[in-house]
C-alpha cells in the first residue's frame, strides 16, 4: 500500500482533541444484551442503528470513540461494513477513532494488521489497540506504520481484568512484565530509539513529555483504573495512558485520580456505563457529559 501521511502525529493530535472535549473516550460495545436493552434486534440491522446513533450523538462531543471490533467481527462483513462507516462518520464529524482489536502477532502478521493505520485503508483509524504478548519487538512494524502516518498505539500494559496481574504482574528479572512492556513503550516516545538499546535515561524528570501538550507522544499504554495500586512506573511514559475499567467494571473517577493523580496525559474510557443511557441522543450525551464532568 502507498501512503500519504497525518502531518499532525496521534500525540499531538490527541491533545488538541483533549484540550478543546475534554480527555473522555467513549467505547462503542454493541453486545446483545445492550441492543435488546435499546429495542433492537442482535442482527446487522440491529448494529447499524445503534452504531449510527451513537456515532450522531457522540461523535461532535467527545474527544475519542473507541469501537470494539469483536462486537463487529461477530455479525460477519457486514458487520465490519458498518464498522467501516461508523469509522469514517466518527472522524468526519472530529472524533479520533482509536480501534480496540487487540492485535498482536509475529512481524509479517503484525505489518498486515497495522495496514489499518494507513489512510487509504478501508478502515482507515486513528489508532489502534495492540498486545504485547509476543514480545515487544514483534510490534516494531506497527511502530514503523504508525511513525510513517501519524497514527498511534496503545499497548496492552495492566489491564482492567481482575486477573490481569497473574501474567502481567509476573516477573522478567527485576521488573514485571507490565513495566517491560511500559518501559518499551517509553523508549518508542524516544526519537531514535530501538528494541535491544538500552532504555533511554529519564533522569528522574517525571512525566518527560507524558503531560498533555506538544511533547504528547502518540505510543500509549492500557492501565486499568480497577487496579488496587499503580504497580508500575510510568514516570517518563512520554505518551498517553488510556484508562478503562470504569462504572460497569467497578472503577470511580476518585480511582482515576488515586492512580494517575492529574499531572498525566490519561484517557479514562466508558463504554456500557454511557451506551446503556441510549438510544435517545440527549440521553446519550448527558450520560457522557456527566462522566466528562466528574472525570474532570
Ligand atoms: O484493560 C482493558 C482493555 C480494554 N477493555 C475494553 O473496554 C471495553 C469495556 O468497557 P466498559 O466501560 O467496561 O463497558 C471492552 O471493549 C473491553 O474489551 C477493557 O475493559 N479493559
Amino acid at each position: 500500500m502507498s501512503t500519504p501521511f497525518e502531518t499532525v502525529p496521534f500525540g499531538q493530535r490527541l491533545a488538541d482533541a483533549v484540550a478543546a472535549r475534554g480527555p473522555l473516550c467513549v467505547g462503542l460495545d454493541p453486545h446483545a444484551p445492550l441492543l435488546e436493552r435499546w429495542g433492537l434486534p442482535d442482527d446487522v440491522d440491529g448494529l447499524r442503528r445503534f452504531t449510527d446513533a451513537v456515532v450522531e450523538a457522540l461523535a461532535g462531543e467527545v474527544a475519542v470513540l473507541k469501537p470494539q471490533s469483536a462486537f463487529y467481527e461477530r455479525h460477519g462483513s457486514r458487520g465490519l461494513a458498518v464498522l467501516e462507516d461508523a469509522v469514517a462518520g466518527a472522524r468526519a464529524a472530529g472524533a479520533l477513532v482509536l480501534l480496540d482489536a487487540k492485535r498482536g502477532d509475529i512481524g509479517s502478521t503484525m505489518d498486515a494488521y497495522a495496514d489499518v493505520l494507513r489512510p487509504e485503508h478501508p478502515m482507515a483509524v486513528d489508532a489502534l489497540t495492540v498486545s504485547p504478548y509476543l514480545g515487544p519487538g514483534a510490534l516494531q512494524p506497527a511502530v514503523d506504520t504508525a511513525r510513517l502516518t501519524g497514527s498511534g498505539l496503545f499497548v496492552l500494559a495492566r489491564t482492567s481484568n481482575p486477573d490481569a496481574a497473574a501474567l502481567q504482574s509476573a516477573a522478567v528479572g527485576e521488573r514485571s512484565v507490565a513495566q517491560v512492556v511500559v518501559d518499551t513503550v517509553r523508549g518508542w516516545n524516544t526519537p531514535g530509539w530501538v528494541v535491544g538499546d538500552p532504555l533511554p535515561d529519564v533522569g528522574g524528570v517525571q512525566d518527560l513529555g507524558s503531560r498533555w501538550g506538544a511533547t504528547t507522544g502518540s505510543f500509549g499504554v492500557v492501565v486499568g483504573a480497577t487496579l488496587r495500586e499503580l504497580d508500575v512506573d510510568l514516570d517518563g511514559l512520554g505518551g498517553p495512558v488510556l484508562a478503562p475499567g470504569l462504572g460497569t467494571q467497578g472503577g470511580t473517577p476518585a480511582d482515576l485520580r488515586r492512580l494517575f493523580g492529574t499531572g498525566r496525559a490519561v484517557v479514562p474510557t466508558v463504554s456500557r456505563d454511557v451506551l446503556a443511557a441510549g438510544p435517545d441522543p440527549a440521553a446519550l450525551r448527558a450520560a457522557a457529559a456527566r462522566w466528562a464532568e466528574a472525570l474532570g
